[in-house]
């Protein structure tokens, strides 16, 4: 047991295969099983449970880990710490990017990605729902959205903004002090560029080109809020362990299907799972659901659990296939980074932590002691999101006109985020030095990648091909990102701050450009539409769910992720999620939606 959260085994929740006929059918029955409890299923798991008539089992693939590094925002972003629970594995090779292999991180253990993740909390331009919308899936706009994000949230530094939420169960906040000597500098030549600075980068009525401090997800005592933490903490679970039974360290290999009797439609039964102990391999149990069963397992997690039944190709893998759906893990999304570096006096970066035990000691310290510092912040502090049709020749923004600039048109959504942190992240040898890095990352990507089964074994990793410059039409935006970066750092310079460039293209050419980007690229670990939303299941543009969420053609099974973005979103998907999940809460509950 860890930190009080009840947690069960798969025995105690699950009936052994093969089923005795001696088990009732109704010992190990709940009305909604959630797989996944990660961002979305954690907030799932927690409203579905409110209601004191309905039983609700979440089955977790990772531990319950509520450790106090887990808690400390530089720390817990640190996916290479020993006890950081981010399960990696390398992806397929980028066949457009020098056949390079990125590494594929999500979260495994209660809260998911969001007790690891970068805890940057923005909801993306309204146009980016405007546009779900448009594609057809109703429900979907930012104005059906936005009662959710703010039901969800405690916006705890905007306490004057209306269109923040101030009750919610999960809290954020946003530190204006500035950490580092180069923010002031950076943030002054972005907006001699025509970037306005903004208060409130999730204000819906902020122009599209913008920059900002970045809200995080952070609760008053300074520690990181992941949806764990957040909505199912010991104190709740604890009062609902009759009616919420939660089972971690336990992996889900199938959904349980079966057809309606007198009807063409196959509904969803149940789930087939067993413990992640490799030791246990072997002992499988099923768990059946009365009312519904929502797969939570992320966009990588969900679309692995449907091809167990669902691709016509798993054939040759001796999978029996129940309902061909060729979307299944087709059309992945990420957001590609680019990473432009500059060296910096080392007091000015993070690395200065690296460099000197002591201050890093003595920083932990003022964290414990103050909850402020270094300590108390993620890697990234700020952003720049811009339209890069709106970026000059001189990698400015002359153009002003205030429909260019209206977040709520689908149209303006910003493709270019330049992340502001003050460390590296790339690859190369920094020893010594002070590194800023303008991570330039498309976040209106064309290109689409997959997930696919590598085997029937539920434990093996799927294959990720992340299919980065797999449409060329992403150089134009990218080329324009970089040189908008290469620009402020000329900017940044003319003010007298010593920054100089450390990773940059060799050159000026489209060609040597293209280059510097084919080597440098990285993913955000931003995946999405897997699954993803809309009305048909071939055509044009296949998918998996409609507008409620639930699996075409199949009965009581919905999806209810990252993996459900009709598109990716032009900003982090955290909040999004957890968005999702309050809507889908309610659509279940038959509540009338906003
Ligand atoms: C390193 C990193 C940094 C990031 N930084 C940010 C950021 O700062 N801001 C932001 O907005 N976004 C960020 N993201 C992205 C964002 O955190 C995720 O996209 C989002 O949290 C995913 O939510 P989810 O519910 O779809 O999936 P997850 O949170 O990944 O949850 C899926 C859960 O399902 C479980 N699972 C999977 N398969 C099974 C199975 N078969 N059986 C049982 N359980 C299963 C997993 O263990 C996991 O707990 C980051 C991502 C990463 C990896």
């Amino acid at each position: 047991m860890t930190a009080g959260v009840p947690e069960l085994l798969p025995q105690d929740v699950g009936t052994p295969i093969p089923v005795s006929g001696s088990v009732p059918a109704d010992t190990y029955t709940y009305d909604y099983i959630v797989v996944g409890g990660g961002t979305a299923g954690c907030v799932l798991a927690s409203r579905l449970s409110e209601d004191p008539t309905v039983s609700v089992l979440l089955i977790e693939q990772g531990p319950v880990a509520d450790t106090w590094s887990s808690r400390v925002p530089l720390l817990s972003g640190n996916m290479f710490a020993r006890d950081s629970l981010a399960a990696r594995w390398w992806s397929l090779p980028l066949r457009n990017a020098d056949n390079r292999f990125l590494e594929i991180i999500r979260g495994e253990a209660l809260g998911g990605t969001s007790r690891i993740n970068g805890m940057l909390y923005t909801r993306g331009s309204p146009g980016d729902y405007n546009q779900w919308k448009a594609l057809g899936n109703d429900g979907w706009a930012y104005e059906d959205l936005e009662s959710y994000f703010m039901k969800s949230e405690n916006a705890r530094s905007h306490p004057e903004a209306q269109l923040r939420g101030h009750d919610g169960m999960w809290q954020n906040q946003q530190f204006t002090d500035v950490p580092y000597k180069t923010t002031a500098y950076v943030d002054h030549a972005i907006e001699l560029l025509g970037v306005e600075r903004v208060p409130d980068l999730n204000n819906p009525d902020a122009p599209t080109a913008c920059m900002g401090i970045v809200d995080i997800v952070q609760d008053s005592e300074y520690h990181r809020h992941s949806t764990y933490r957040a909505f199912l903490p010991p104190t709740l679970t604890r009062t609902r362990q009759d009616r919420l039974k939660i089972c971690p360290n336990s992996i889900v290999s199938q959904v349980d299907l079966a057809r309606v009797p007198g009807e063409e439609r196959i509904r969803a039964t149940g789930v087939y799972f067993e413990a992640t102990n490799a030791r246990k391999a072997g002992f499988r149990y099923l768990a059946r659901a009365r009312k519904e069963v929502v797969l939570c397992a992320g966009a990588i997690g969900s679309p692995q659990i449907l091809m167990m039944r669902a691709q016509a190709h798993l054939l040759e893998k001796g999978i029996p296939v129940i309902k061909d759906m060729p979307a299944v893990g087709s059309h992945l999304s990420d957001h590609m980074g680019v990473p432009v570096a500059f060296e910096v006096p080392l007091s000015d970066s993070l690395h200065h932590l690296e460099e000197s035990p002591l201050k890093a000691v003595m920083e932990l310290a003022r964290y414990i002691i103050t909850g402020g510092g270094a300590f108390s912040r993620p890697f990234q502090n700020s952003s720049t999101f811009v339209p890069s049709r709106l970026l000059d020749d001189t990698g400015s923004i002359s153009n002003k006109d205030p429909h260019h600039l209206d977040a709520s048109l689908p149209e303006n959504r910003p493709d270019i985020e330049l992340m502001h942190i003050a460390h590296d992240c790339g690859d190369y040898d920094v020893s010594g030095k002070g590194v800023y890095t303008m991570l330039v990352t498309l976040i209106r990507p064309k290109s689409e990648g997959s997930v696919r089964l590598a085997t029937s074994n539920p434990r093996a990793r799927p294959d990720v091909d992340l299919g980065f410059l797999s449409d060329p039409a992403d150089y134009a935006p990218l080329r324009k990102g970089v040189r908008f970066a290469l620009r402020i750092g000329e900017e940044v310079r003319k003010q007298g701050y010593p920054l100089s460039e450390l990773k940059v293209p060799d050159g000026t050419s489209d060609e040597d450009v293209d280059r510097f980007i084919r080597a440098n690229l990285r993913t955000c670990f931003h995946y999405t539409s897997t699954c993803r939303m809309g009305h048909e299941t071939h055509g044009e543009r296949p998918s998996v769910v409609d507008a409620e969420l639930k699996v075409h053609g199949v009965r009581d099974l919905r999806v209810c992720d990252t993996s459900v973005f009709p598109e990716i979103i032009s900003s982090h998907i955290m909040a999004p999620a957890v968005m999702v999940a309050e809507k889908c809460a309610d659509m279940m509950k038959g509540m009338p939606t906003v």
